[in-house]
């Protein structure tokens, strides 16, 4: 592919110093594509995949566009969400730093609105800002939209899915129709055409084609689980693959708080991000993700558009989600701009077909994978373990340590069993405080526990067994308190609690009959 460099372009000295310093070497397929149309004035729709720099391909171009000696609104962007205003608001704002007199302003809902009032009454040139919260000041008459020249709807198709339709288009009429207006998406359903029609003049469609939707530096997998097993298979998938930042994704909210609070008993460091939080918790939550100190996030399709985190190398469908954009975009959180990625989805049942037509429409092949087994998943942490060893070994400053160890050589231990001594300590510890087996409780069933234990297949126990309640001294079955299910090397079964640590020991023993419960092979 030809390279085109972004000094080919009609770009400005202070905005290319900017480019410079962010990083960017080259201009993507989409800025080469886009900036010299968008320059000339001309309408554009820019579709291209996810993490490949459509925010620079119409902010470059729009920021040198802005005339700083005028203090009134020239551009307004729209944006899906509140996260994706902020952070396109940082990444204009970065672009342009050495341009004097060009101020940005995000405007969403759920921020005082005061404080935005007063910040445009300062005057800025820039505003980015959620569809609603755009109508609310155009309302108030606190939002001037006589000199805009330039509209860009980012995620354009999503704003329609929201039904933001109505608010989109009573913005575009009341924005003079001498201007410029650009849509950018990484997906364009048909619905968009129609907006295009009405709103833009000539649009250049500009399609960076690939064969695929998707971004093909993401690997995708998926697993076919049981719908009670998805928290097992998902804590195997984050030990085993032991990502730097993932994202997790639910269909509803409730399944957000629910998986959250389950990964944070599991000692998991995690957030939720949905729309029932207030912005405050929202913000906080963004901050912690975007730092790190956090390692999960856990999201409702809020989160699935245009939110750019670089060190984000999971991302995982915890349900498959309801339609195909959907998944390109959940997906697309990960393997930005040019990095590495992998995706998971969790399919039950018939979401297979789900998948099927998710395959179909972004022209990709899923994998399947089977899910990692323990022995794999404590491979990988001793892999870490020793990994971590070297570095704190480089790092130095251990003289108060080998004191210590100088000690005991004296008492005629040698250095490599001490060593060994000391590996053999933590790594028994993690495994013990791994996730192998335990109970848990089981919502809405508050007498019954799961059990679930790590015996490997070749055990006695099989799915389908029984698990029963021997009746007093004489031996004979009693009543049924629970079947067995396996999963990979898990083994799940629920009984009622006052059983759990019968069941739990003969488990473990691999013993088939007991004091109290026997579990009978299944037949
Ligand atoms: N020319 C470039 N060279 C290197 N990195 C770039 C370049 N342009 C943009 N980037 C970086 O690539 C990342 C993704 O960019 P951006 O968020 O604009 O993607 P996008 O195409 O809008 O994706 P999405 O469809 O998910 O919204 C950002 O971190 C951005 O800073
Ligand atoms: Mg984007």
């Amino acid at each position: 592919m030809i390279q085109t460099k972004f000094e080919e372009m009609d770009i400005s000295r202070e905005i290319q110093k900017a480019i410079d310093e962010m990083g960017f070497e080259e201009a993507t397929p989409i800025q080469a594509q886009a900036i010299p149309h968008i320059f000339k004035g001309e309408d554009v729709i820019g579709q291209a995949q996810t993490g490949t720099g459509k925010t620079a391909a119409f902010g470059i171009p729009l920021l040198d566009k802005i005339d700083s000696g005028n203090k009134g609104v020239q551009a307004v962007i729209l944006s899906p969400t509140r996260e994706l205003a902020i952070q396109v608001a940082e990444e204009l704002k970065e672009l342009s730093k050495y341009k004097q007199g060009i101020d940005i302003l995000p405007i969403y809902g759920g921020q005082p609105i005061e404080r935005q009032i007063k910040a445009l009454k300062k005057g800025v040139q820039v505003i980015i800002g959620t569809p609603g919260r755009v109508m609310d000041h155009m309302r108030r008459r606190t939002l001037k939209l006589s000199q805009v020249k330039m509209v860009v709807l980012d995620e354009a198709d999503e704003m329609l899915d929201m039904g933001f339709r109505e608010d989109i288009e009573k913005i575009l009429q009341d924005i003079p129709q001498d201007r410029q207006t650009l849509m950018f998406s990484a997906t364009m359903p048909k619905p968009i055409l129609e907006l295009t029609e009405k709103y833009q003049r000539n649009p250049k469609f500009i399609k960076v084609v690939h064969k695929e939707l998707t971004v093909p530096n993401i690997e995708q997998y998926y697993l076919e689980v049981k719908e009670k097993s998805k928290l097992e298979v998902l804590s195997r998938l984050i030990d085993f693959y032991n990502p730097n930042l993932s994202l997790i994704f639910c269909n509803t909210k409730k399944r957000v708080d629910e998986l959250l609070m389950q990964l944070q008993a599991r000692g998991y460091s995690a957030e939720g991000l949905h729309g029932d939080m207030s912005q405050s918790q929202r913000d906080r939550v963004m901050e912690k993700f975007r730092s790190g100190s956090i390692d999960i996030l856990v999201a409702t399709d809020v989160a699935a558009r245009g939110l750019d985190v670089s060190d984000v190398d999971a991302v995982f469908n915890y349900d498959v989600p309801q339609n195909e954009e959907y998944y390109v975009h959940r997906i697309g959180r990960t393997g930005r701009a040019g990095r590495p990625g992998k995706a998971f989805s969790l399919v039950v049942g018939r979401d297979i077909y789900k998948l099927k037509d998710i395959q179909k429409y972004t022209r990709t092949k899923i994998v399947r994978k089977d899910v990692p087994s323990q022995s794999d998943v404590e491979e990988t942490r001793t892999n870490s373990l020793l990994e971590k060893l070297k570095e704190v070994v480089d790092e130095g400053g251990l003289g108060k340590y080998t004191q210590l160890i100088e000690k005991l050589i004296e008492e005629d231990y040698t250095s490599m069993d001490l060593a060994a001594a000391l590996l053999k300590m933590v790594l028994v510890k993690e495994q013990e405080d791994g996730r192998e087996e335990g109970f848990e409780n089981i919502e809405g069933a508050p007498e019954m526990v799961r059990l679930f234990i790590n015996i490997g297949r070749s055990q006695k126990i099989r799915p389908g067994d029984i698990v029963g309640a021997i009746a007093g001294e004489t031996g004979m079955p009693g009543k049924l308190i629970g079947t067995i299910d396996i999963y990979d090397k898990f083994t799940f079964v629920e009984v009622p609690k006052e059983y759990a640590q019968d069941v739990l020991s003969i488990m473990k023993n691999n013993q088939i009959k007991g004091k109290k419960i026997n579990i009978e092979p299944a037949r």
